[in-house]
């Protein structure tokens, strides 16, 4: 019996990892995918033709860089609906606007009729009711030192010239945001608990917690 259907996992949920840059979205994604036989769906950071340049000017790129990751993400929302679910998506698109969009704008490298040219934009085509939400959104966490850790380990150059004090700003945004998101039901998983990475049994006890809360969740509803 394959670990989806030992913990009861339906074969069309729509499951989104969330959480800051480095936190271990990518190695989660790809680790329940295998582990559950669902298709991922990932961010396009080599391809992305603005990201090295908003590094390098966030004033210049802000708007240009949430434009685009905007469209891609609804791109790849659609993909998953026309497939009918079963997948594992690496960030969800309440991030782009709950902290990159909003955070950007109020350090004063988005202007504001940019910021609400975009969040209209979003508002648009996300809060609305033919919007498919998440079955579920897991939000990784973790020290900050862990997680600047492995922003280091993995070496992206951009990532790796941006200093110390972006990623502390953005790791406490992620805390208050999570705190209060109720766009679909959250689980947490705190990043020293497990490790994908070189344990490949850390696996089934989160397909176990992600069953549980899946049939809890479902039993509040009904
Ligand atoms: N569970 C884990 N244990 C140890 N290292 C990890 C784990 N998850 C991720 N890493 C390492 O941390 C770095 C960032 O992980 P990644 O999945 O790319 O993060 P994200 O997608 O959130 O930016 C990578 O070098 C990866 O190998
Ligand atoms: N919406 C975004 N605005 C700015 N930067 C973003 C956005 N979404 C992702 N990013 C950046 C952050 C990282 O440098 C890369 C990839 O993210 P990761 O968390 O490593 O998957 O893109």
């Amino acid at each position: 019996m394959n670990l989806r259907t030992k913990y009861g996992i339906p074969n069309n949920a729509v499951i989104t990892i969330a959480g800051t840059v480095g936190v271990g979205k990518s190695t989660m994604t790809n680790g329940l995918a295998n582990a559950l036989g669902f298709r991922t769906s990932f961010e396009k950071v080599d391809t992305n033709p603005y990201l090295d340049k908003f590094y390098q000017d966030f004033k210049s790129w802000s708007f240009h860089l949430q434009v685009y990751f905007l469209a891609e993400r609804f791109k790849e929302q659609k993909k998953i609906f026309e497939y009918g679910g079963g997948f594992i998506q690496d960030r969800s698109i309440y991030e782009d606007t709950g902290i990159f969009a909003r955070m950007h704008y109020e350090k004063g490298n988005m202007s504001e009729i940019d910021y609400e040219t975009y969040t209209s934009l979003f508002d648009a085509m996300v809060m609305t009711p033919y919007f498919p939400h998440p079955d579920l959104l897991i939000y990784l966490e973790g020290s900050i030192d862990h997680i600047v850790d492995r922003i280091r380990e993995r070496g992206r150059p951009m990532e790796q010239q941006t200093p110390v004090a972006y990623w502390e700003e953005m790791h406490e945004r992620y805390e208050n945001w999570i705190n209060s998101f109720n766009a679909c039901p959250v689980l947490r998983l705190d990043i020293s608990e497990y490790d994908l990475v070189n344990d490949q049994n850390s696996i089934e006890p989160i397909v176990e917690r992600i069953g549980y809360f899946i049939e809890q969740t479902r039993m509040l509803k009904s």
